[in-house]
């Protein structure tokens, strides 16, 4: 049977984080595990996908090699950087390093810096902008922190109300990057991760096209001169095979947490995105 991804023109796009469950021992089986997976289903896929892992920082390398070595397409992401390239930061991790370490994704804005480190939009902004100018992608997790109360019978203004939420945390981004620049919106319900299941699919399309729709308006359509191109958007919080199908209406792709701690699940929403032959 064959399965066609996204008929957008953006293309499909997934990625696992590891926040910090893994040891390195553990990142290492995986990785090795997931690459052979990965390349033993790549003749099978309907379409390219872009993949990424991000490991932690003390991996970061290491997983770098195992992916060249193998000649994996797997792409590399990164959970965190500083807005500067060099200086006396202590204990941060530059931008400019990070290229040169292989990364392409940049991970910045996820809840649980925003909640545990008290990262603010300010400061994803000033990161998205040192991402861009280092030739990376900012990975910009965005998302409501409560549950709307009537999920399952939303109005058009409790919708807008979720979306400005939302682009309260984008917007200060989207104006400090270069026109140009890629980027890649994660909208991560903060309320749906962790859970035992994802927010519910026809929530999430509503929420994910409206997020788009408002992009497109104020940068697309408005003389901004970005395209509907070069925004991503994907859906993360507790994310796993199956989801996709559901909200491909919405979003093209998925970040993944624990439901991707398998290899073989991993895999398996990677084919579900790229689609099969
Ligand atoms: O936060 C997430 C990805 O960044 C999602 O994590 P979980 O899928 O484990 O809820």
């Amino acid at each position: 049977m064959s399965t066609s991804a996204t008929s957008s023109g953006r293309r499909p796009l997934v990625g696992v984080s590891f926040k910090m469950y893994f040891d390195i021992p553990k990142t290492k089986s995986y990785l090795d595990e997931s690459i052979s997976l990965l390349s033993s289903n790549l003749s099978s896929l309907a379409q390219p996908a872009d993949v990424f892992v991000i490991p932690d920082f003390v991996t970061l390398t290491s997983v770098a090699s195992q992916i060249s070595s193998a000649n994996s397409t797997f792409l590399l992401g990164a959970q965190d950087v500083h807005s500067q390239d060099s200086g006396a930061f202590t204990g941060e991790v530059s931008p400019k390093v990070l290229a040169q370490a292989g990364v392409k994704f940049v991970e910045i804005g996820h809840a649980e810096r925003r909640r545990y480190f008290g990262e603010t939009d300010e400061d994803v902004a000033n990161k998205a902008a040192a991402i861009a100018k280092n030739g990376m992608v900012p990975l910009i997790c965005i998302g409501e922190v409560s549950k709307p109360k009537n999920i399952n019978d939303l109005s058009i203004s409790d919708v807008e109300m979720v979306v400005e939420e939302c682009w309260r945390q984008i917007r200060p981004a989207l104006e400090a990057m270069d026109n140009q620049a890629e980027v890649v919106l994660a909208y991560e319900p903060v309320w749906a991760i962790g859970k035992s299941e994802p927010a519910s699919p026809e929530y999430v399309v509503k929420i994910t096209k409206a997020l788009r729709r408002r992009y497109n308006k104020d940068y697309v359509e408005s003389a901004k001169g970005r395209t509907d191109a070069s925004m991503r958007i994907l859906y993360g919080g507790s994310a796993g095979p199956g989801l996709f199908a559901k909200i491909r209406e919405g979003v093209d792709g998925l970040f993944l947490g624990r439901f991707a701690h398998q290899p073989q699940a991993f895999i398996e929403t990677i084919k579900e995105i790229a689609g099969t032959k």
